[in-house]
């Protein structure tokens, strides 16, 4: 057995000794032994150097050292990856001549640069051995650095009692903790993948240019893109092997740590594109489920965006264990809020069970208060549309309000309903949803169902459309297609074609509108946005009557009934009674007639 250190100049019988400290054994999760102890410390008192050992967790010596820790080397514990950050598994113990058992600053960035269980010093006092002991606290300072936990200076049969198992359990735990984060926060670089198919309605490149959006939106970085024709996907791989061996080659080149593809994968050509290029693949919908894990605000949205996510992972969780648990987290693994995704088959289950069961009482409840909407009789016009057509933008010009919008594809989640008056004085409550795209998996239109009830019970959809978008028809399309599967394709439809400023040629307009209902605005600059308030008014006007009534004062329960309609315009007190303006709905004419005032 090899001692290390300056060993110039050592008799003999010390390097007898030193060697000896091999055979010692310390039992499993105790830090040090008396006898151990003892034996180091006679050694430093003949030399008056310092002496260390190195024990692994099975308590065995790996390593004696005479000299100072600070330049001591184990270059066989080193970690293998910068990535892990867990302890090495050896803990250090050296005794201080000088008897001040305090750890010292090279002490300490030995622990640190070793990654040692811990870190102890030890001395004699007044005929008793003390030390002082050191380790990972499992926590980071602000700057970065790990935080140290410092114990002692404390009598050796007290250290011996320190459970050094349960110690270095907690304190991994918390280091694994921190690295998950710490590669949830490493930007991931991810290269892009699709198949062009012929006859498909939209444009190959669109469709990558809008996954590249979508990618980013979700923290990526694109460094590659790469698209192949294909007659129908590789039913293994989805792509050809040539493309697949091609994207091996790159992604080693590129240190690509991500593979995003344009279409929903199968479970097995996932699973085999992983196999084969050792980075982490997604499929377009994992990874618009991970934008809405990130950007569900309400409680409802979350709850939503989890379940999807589970159903989605469900056929994907290999017999052994999940391949992306495997490949660590990131963009796919991340569920709502600060939630990882849960991984494990039967939890997903019972989870999925407990989910459905909470998203059915918030069902009901808002279906009460849908309810009380109904009776109040204001009529209910939702923003529907592609995604960053300016939806969000519209609400707030119009009612004035400040709901998120921003120039990233899904800025909108959560439904949000406000109050709002036209021009005439006809209310209304305008709701903004969720953006529609191209490509959205039937699961996730699923799972919005119930945040796009909104959508189902509206009286009028505003279906806005960039129209200075090249590839407005299909987004168009796309749009018609969800409102399909949320059965709401039969409701009256007003086109507001948005982002007119962006328009250079207004002669185009004409043609853009295909002969469609519609008027341009722009919610940016605020063009037209009375003349599109007017057609809105105009709309529920046409299934409306206005009248002026009289109604004795002995007959209050119509003045009530028709507040309740939500029907007064104004309201004046004559001497015969009350004279009221209102607009009917032409289903309530019929009772109110007989207080027709006419002039
Ligand atoms: N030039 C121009 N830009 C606009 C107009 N309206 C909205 N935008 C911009 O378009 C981007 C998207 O607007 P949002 O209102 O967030 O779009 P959205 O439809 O709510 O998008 P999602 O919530 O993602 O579905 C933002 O950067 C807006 O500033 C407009 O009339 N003209
Ligand atoms: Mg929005």
């Amino acid at each position: 057995m090899q001692v290390n250190g300056d060993l110039a100049n050592i008799k003999t019988y010390i390097l007898e000794k030193l060697k000896a400290l091999y055979d010692m054994r310390v039992p499993i999760g105790q830090i040090s032994t008396r006898e151990l102890n003892e034996e180091m410390l006679a050694i430093t008192e003949d030399t008056d150097r310092e002496v260390a050992v190195y024990l692994n967790r099975q308590g065995k010596v790996v390593q004696v050292s005479l000299g100072d820790t600070a330049t001591v080397d184990l270059p066989e514990f080193k970690q293998k990856t910068r990535s892990d950050l867990r302890l090495s598994g050896i803990r250090c113990i050296h005794t201080h001549p000088s008897g001040d058992v305090r750890l010292s600053a090279p002490d300490l960035s030995s622990l640190r640069r070793l990654r040692f269980d811990c870190m102890a010093a030890i001395g004699r006092k007044d005929k008793k051995i003390i030390g002082c002991l050191a380790f990972f606290a499992g926590e980071m300072s602000e700057d970065g650095t790990q935080l140290l936990t410092q114990y002692g200076p404390a009598e050796d049969k007290i250290l011996a009692q320190i459970n050094l198992n349960l110690l270095v359990t907690v304190v991994n735990k918390k280091l694994a903790a921190q690295s998950t984060k710490s590669t949830e926060d490493e930007v991931e670089r991810a290269i892009l993948a699709g198949v062009e198919r012929p006859g498909s309605s939209w444009p190959i490149e669109e469709s990558m240019a809008e996954l590249e959006r979508l990618a980013d939106t979700a923290g990526a970085k694109v460094v590659a893109a790469f698209t192949q024709r294909k007659e129908k996907p590789d039913a293994a791989f989805f792509l050809g092997r040539g493309k697949v061996n091609e994207l091996a080659m790159e992604i080693q080149n590129l240190e690509a740590t991500l593979l995003i593809l344009d279409d929903e994968l199968t479970p097995s050509q996932q699973h085999n594109l992983e196999r084969m290029l050792g980075v982490k693949v997604i499929d377009r919908t994992a990874l618009i489920l991970d934008i809405f894990a990130q950007r569900a605000r309400s409680r409802e949205g979350k709850l939503q965006v989890e379940l999807a996510q589970l159903r989605y992972n469900l056929p994907r969780l290999s017999g052994q264990g999940l391949a992306l648990s495997r490949l660590g987290g990131g963009i796919g693994t991340r569920g709502p809020g600060e939630t990882k995704l849960e991984v494990d088959r039967r939890r997903i289950y019972s989870k999925i069970h407990d989910i459905e069961e909470q998203i059915d009482g918030m069902k009901k409840s808002r279906s009460l208060h849908r309810k009380r909407r109904k009776e109040s009789q204001i009529p209910l016009v939702a923003l529907v549309g592609y995604t960053n057509a300016g939806k969000s933008t519209l609400l707030n010009k119009l009612t004035g309000s400040e709901v998120f919008a921003e120039d990233k594809l899904f800025a909108t989640l959560d439904p949000t309903t406000r109050h709002l008056q036209l021009p005439e004085k006809q209310e209304i409550l305008l709701t903004d949803t969720v953006g529609f795209i191209q490509k959205l998996p039937h699961t996730l239109v699923k799972a919005f169902r119930a945040t796009l009830e909104e959508v189902q019970e509206a009286d009028l959809l505003l279906h806005v459309v960039d129209c200075s978008n090249e590839n407005l028809e299909a987004q168009i399309e796309a749009v018609v297609a969800v409102l399909k599967e949320l059965e709401a394709d039969g409701k009256p439809v007003l086109y507001v074609f948005n982002k007119a400023d962006q328009l250079a040629n207004p002669h185009i307009r004409e043609q853009l509108l295909h002969g469609r209902d519609g008027v341009f605005i722009s919610a940016m600059t605020g063009e037209n946005l009375d003349g599109l308030q007017r057609r809105i008014e105009g709309f529920f006007q046409e299934s409306q009557v206005r009248m002026t009534l009289l109604i004795p004062y002995d007959e209050g329960a119509a003045v009530t009934k028709l507040h309740k309609l939500n029907a007064v315009v104004e309201t004046a007190y004559e001497e015969t009674g009350t004279k009221v303006e209102v607009r009917l709905p032409l289903s309530e004419k019929d009772s109110f007639t007989k207080y027709e005032l006419k002039e």
